[in-house]
């Protein structure tokens, strides 16, 4: 199987001859001249491998391998020593080189280990892909009506081939309900590609999104996403200036059925807003927005937010071996009353907090809330009373204030109607 593998030696013969080398057992080698070029390179648009001299001016192979390690790229290096460089060998397999060969090697020998290392990479990507696929099935927690219709929602776009927009706060479950599109969508045997715009580089953003070399297409992690799913999180802070790119690559995909692959985008506002403020290109936006879903605020889907906390206690309490405790009855009132504008990111911290008994739920966070008062503090016998009043005060407005028709329809004696009245501060006054 023909491998894209970076071969990196100061020496131009030998650079060379290892080239044709590779190049005629059917690969198809990359040169450089230095160990600092094929690191920025490999950053954008990763080869299947590097084969690497050790001993170079500037950056030298052990050098190369610490930075491919630093920079979390996962790529196998196989080192070229000098004869009798046993010391630094074993420098280089300790720095994480998948192998080394002495020079003089013999051709054979070389292309063997560079058969051997692809192989091995090819199977570490197999298993780390059936891995992902037997992890649990991670899924949107809630059951008010809110959240179910983004459950349904997110089932049918599953199904079809469509870019969607995610709006919602930070911490609404965005990258959870992208992660969902691409798991029941029949692109999942790609990748899923989460790409966070508003941490790209100021410098070379280009390269690690389409790659090194654009003549050859989209590489980097546009490229990486091909047959699956693109994950454009915080879209709307993409820098100007790559968005006509990142519009022509989408373009693209419609030529090659095999390239193609899923937008799912996300924004913390609407991206209408972006657009009418010259920040974001009207073209890019209807490449991109097939369907747009809002993504509700905790606050406007309080019913959901114990059930959720218990999901972050339970989550909390393994990752520190600590019992779960469950919340009483006041604490998830309270719970229910914070504005969280942070959504699950704050949620998660108020349940870690919970766990190790730093803080109560809700504690400190009711007032938090506009206009929430202090329901924190209520009782169930608070809460069943200004039930009762409300419903009564429904009732009466539907019976013009007479108060006969009221206790009829309410099915209790007048006199009991009076008396709730007379007690309660919301009826009194009416
Ligand atoms: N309804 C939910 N059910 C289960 N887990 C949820 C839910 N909402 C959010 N989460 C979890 O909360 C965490 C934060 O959610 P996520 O990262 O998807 O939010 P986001 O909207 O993408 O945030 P940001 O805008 O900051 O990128 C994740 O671990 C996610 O799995």
């Amino acid at each position: 199987m023909t491998a894209r593998l970076f071969v990196v030696d100061d020496d131009p013969d030998h650079l060379d001859s290892l080239c044709d080398l590779l190049a005629a057992a059917g690969h198809e080698p990359v040169p450089f001249a230095g160990a600092r070029a094929a690191i920025d390179a490999a950053a954008g648009d990763a080869p299947s491998l590097v084969l690497t001299d050790l001993r170079m001016p500037g950056l030298d192979g052990i050098g190369l391998l610490m930075e491919v390690a630093e920079r979390g790229l996962d790529l196998p290096v196989i080192l070229l020593t000098g004869h009798g460089d046993v010391d630094h060998a074993v420098r280089a397999m300790r720095a994480g080189a998948e192998d080394f060969l002495e020079k003089p090697y013999d051709a054979e020998h070389l292309l063997s280990v560079v058969e051997r290392t692809l192989k091995t990479a090819r199977l570490k990507a197999e298993v780390a892909r059936l891995q992902h696929r037997l992890e649990p099935e991670e899924d949107l927690i809630g059951d008010s009506r809110a959240l179910d219709e983004v459950r349904r929602r997110l089932a049918d776009l599953a199904a079809v081939d469509i870019d969607v927009v995610l709006v919602g706060e930070t911490g609404t479950g965005k990258e959870l309900a992208a992660r969902i599109l691409h798991r029941r969508s029949p692109r999942r045997d790609g990748r899923f590609v989460a790409v966070n715009c508003a941490s790209l580089p100021d410098v070379g953003a280009d390269a690690v999104l389409f790659g090194a070399t654009p003549a050859e297409g989209a590489g980097g992690l546009v490229g990486e996403a091909r047959g699956g799913t693109l994950y454009l999180d915080h879209i709307d802070t993409l820098a100007l200036a790559l968005q006509p790119k990142l519009l022509r690559v989408l373009e693209a995909r419609r030529d090659d059925p095999e390239a193609a692959f899923r937008v799912v985008a996300s924004a913390s506002r609407p991206l209408t807003q972006a657009m009418a403020e010259g920040a974001f290109r009207e073209d890019l936006y209807y490449r991109i927005a097939g369907y747009v879903l809002p993504l509700p605020p905790l606050r406007d889907i309080a019913s959901d937010i114990p059930a959720l906390f218990a999901h972050f206690v339970r989550a909390a309490a393994a990752r520190h071996g600590r019992e779960a405790p469950a919340a009483d009855f006041r604490e998830r009132r309270a719970l229910q009353a914070h504005h969280w504008p942070g959504n699950a990111h704050e949620l998660r911290l108020a349940a870690e907090r919970y766990v190790l008994g730093l803080a109560r739920p809700g504690a400190g966070t009711a007032a938090a809330r506009p206009g929430g008062g202090v329901p924190g503090e209520q009782t169930l016998r608070d809460l069943v009373a200004d039930f009762e009043s409300r419903e009564i005060a429904r009732v009466l407005d539907q019976c013009n204030g007479n108060t006969d028709r009221a206790a009829r329809l309410l099915g209790i004696p007048r006199r009991t109607l009076n008396d709730k009245i007379a007690r309660s501060p919301l009826l009194r006054g009416r």
